[in-house]
């Protein structure tokens, strides 16, 4: 006989586990099923162990401008394997925290692969449960092309699993993972060759955000190879890599390593949605109302499987509102999709939230009036490595009401969250002139721009 429950989550990453915990929390008898580690992508291969080789390579950075404020340093290099051991200690420690709260919130953990039997039945290593609600959240994973040699290369799961630091690398995209594991790279002495499929960086980003950071990027030495479609890649006799496009003739050599960073897809392709009613997309999303309901009463969807921005906090916020509204009496709760902040952790970072400037002339024409500054930071006054901060608000209306903000450089990583609170009440330019500034820093130019 089959194992009943009020809730079950399918995966046990950024939302099944955050739709379970909150489930759990009105009293709802959940279970979490998770075939590989608690935490998903956001805490095994994604947000935490990338921000922690973030943090290393701005301290990289540091080290290089501290003789500038009178530090005289003797830097005896850089041990990558230190590192990834401390990042895997940090992780680890994540998972082990992940399985005592789920046993101390009383929500069951099943081990193993869920697919679905009929609408309302999942069988787990051959176990059969079934539940008055299901939220699949099994996430997505990252994409490799369909191209001769393709499997030489690795994708950032690979990179998070590099025990030695590659010594050439090449970085095939242009978008969050690909400039974040590039700048990493570069600044921990790696040498870097981006090949982008287009003329820019980050498709759908603000010009000025796209045009900044190629120019940072380049400065800070990352090779950056344009319009280059890779169509085969080969194995060298001394073991290094060579690229090759046929469209424009070029062969690039000698790598010693190659990341795919072309995107992910959703995990939809093997949870027997054969057997339901569920409905994907041609691309394998599937597709969700406005609450998370599939096209079957009693199943739900989110996070990365989803079409929805592929975020960790919006995962989450749109698993916790699912169990607000099915278990806490709240039956309008839902995720509002709009106006969602997110931070690109390249060098320097990026922080965006609402509309690029081109997206607001399309939807609102003359009404648009656009702000924007270009400065050195006072850290940057004197050192030898220079780096430029770029902000733009874009407004709209008579009121100016602010509907985008984006930011590049020193400290834009920290400095988006509270605007983004302000620009969701619906601010206007008005009300950030009249903000008083928090001198001295790079976040008082949000609120002097003229
Ligand atoms: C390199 C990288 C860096 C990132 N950095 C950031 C960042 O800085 N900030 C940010 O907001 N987002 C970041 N993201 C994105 C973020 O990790 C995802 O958006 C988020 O994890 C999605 O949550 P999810 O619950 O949909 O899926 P996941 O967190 O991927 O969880 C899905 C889980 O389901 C399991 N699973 C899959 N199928 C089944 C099945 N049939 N049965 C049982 N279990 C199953 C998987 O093993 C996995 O553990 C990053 C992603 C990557 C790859
Ligand atoms: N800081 C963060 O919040 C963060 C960090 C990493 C990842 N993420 C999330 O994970 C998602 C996946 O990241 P991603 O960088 O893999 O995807 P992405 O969608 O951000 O970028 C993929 C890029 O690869 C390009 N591309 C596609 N096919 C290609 C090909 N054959 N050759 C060359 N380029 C090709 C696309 O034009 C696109 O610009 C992101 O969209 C983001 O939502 C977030």
């Amino acid at each position: 006989m089959a194992k009943t429950y009020d809730l079950i989550a399918i995966g046990g990453g950024s939302g099944g586990l955050s739709a379970a915990e909150r489930a759990a929390k009105y009293g709802a008898r959940t279970a979490v099923v998770e075939a590989g580690k608690l935490g998903g992508t956001c805490v095994n291969v994604g947000c935490v162990p990338k921000k922690i080789m973030w943090y290393g390579a701005s301290i990289a950075h540091t080290l290089h401008d501290a003789s500038a404020y009178g530090f005289s340093l003797r830097q005896e290099g850089f041990d990558w394997s230190q590192l990834v051991a401390e990042r895997n200690r940090y992780v680890a420690n994540i998972n082990t925290w992940y399985h005592t709260y789920l046993s101390d919130s009383n929500i069951d953990e099943i081990s193993g692969y869920a697919r679905f039997v009929d609408n309302h039945t999942l069988e787990v290593n051959g176990e059969r449960y079934r539940a008055k609600h299901i939220v699949i959240a099994p996430g997505s994973y990252p994409v490799v092309p369909d191209i001769q040699g393709a499997e030489l290369g690795i994708t950032s799961d690979g990179f998070f699993a590099l025990a030695e630091q590659p010594k050439r690398v090449a970085v095939v995209g242009s978008g969050y993972i690909a400039v974040e594991l590039a700048g990493m790279l570069n600044a921990v002495g790696s040498e870097v060759t981006m090949f982008l499929r287009s003329e820019h960086l980050l498709r759908r980003f603000d010009d000025m955000l796209r045009e900044s950071l190629m120019e940072e990027m380049l400065n800070d030495g990352v090779n950056i190879i344009s319009s280059s479609s890779i169509d085969r890649v080969e194995r060298a006799d001394d073991g290094t890599l060579s690229l090759f496009c046929a469209k424009s003739g070029q062969v690039q050599s000698g790598f010693d390593q190659l990341i795919w960073a072309i995107g992910r897809n959703p995990s939809s392709g093997d949870l027997g949605l054969e057997n339901t009613d569920v409905v994907c997309d041609a691309a394998g999303y599937i597709g969700v109302d406005a609450f998370q309901n599939t096209a079957v009463p009693g199943i739900y969807a989110l996070g990365d499987v989803t079409n929805a921005p592929q975020l960790t906090p919006v995962a989450i916020a749109a698993a916790r509102r699912l169990s607000d509204r099915l278990f806490g009496g709240m039956e309008d709760r839902h995720l509002d999709y709009s106006l969602v902040p997110s931070v690109v952790f390249s060098h320097p970072p990026i922080a965006t939230v609402g509309l690029t400037e081109a997206e607001a002339r399309a939807s609102h024409g003359e009404a648009v009036k656009v702000y924007q500054t270009r400065f050195t930071p006072m850290y940057h006054a004197f050192t030898e490595r220079q780096s430029k901060v770029a902000m733009k608000l874009v407004c709209v209306g008579a009121q100016e009401k602010v509907v985008g903000c984006h930011i590049i450089g020193f400290g834009a990583d920290e400095m988006l969250q509270g605007f983004a609170v302000a620009i969701r009440m619906g601010a206007t330019k008005q009300d950030f002139d009249d903000t008083i500034a928090i001198h001295p820093t790079g976040a008082e130019e949000l609120v002097t721009m003229r």
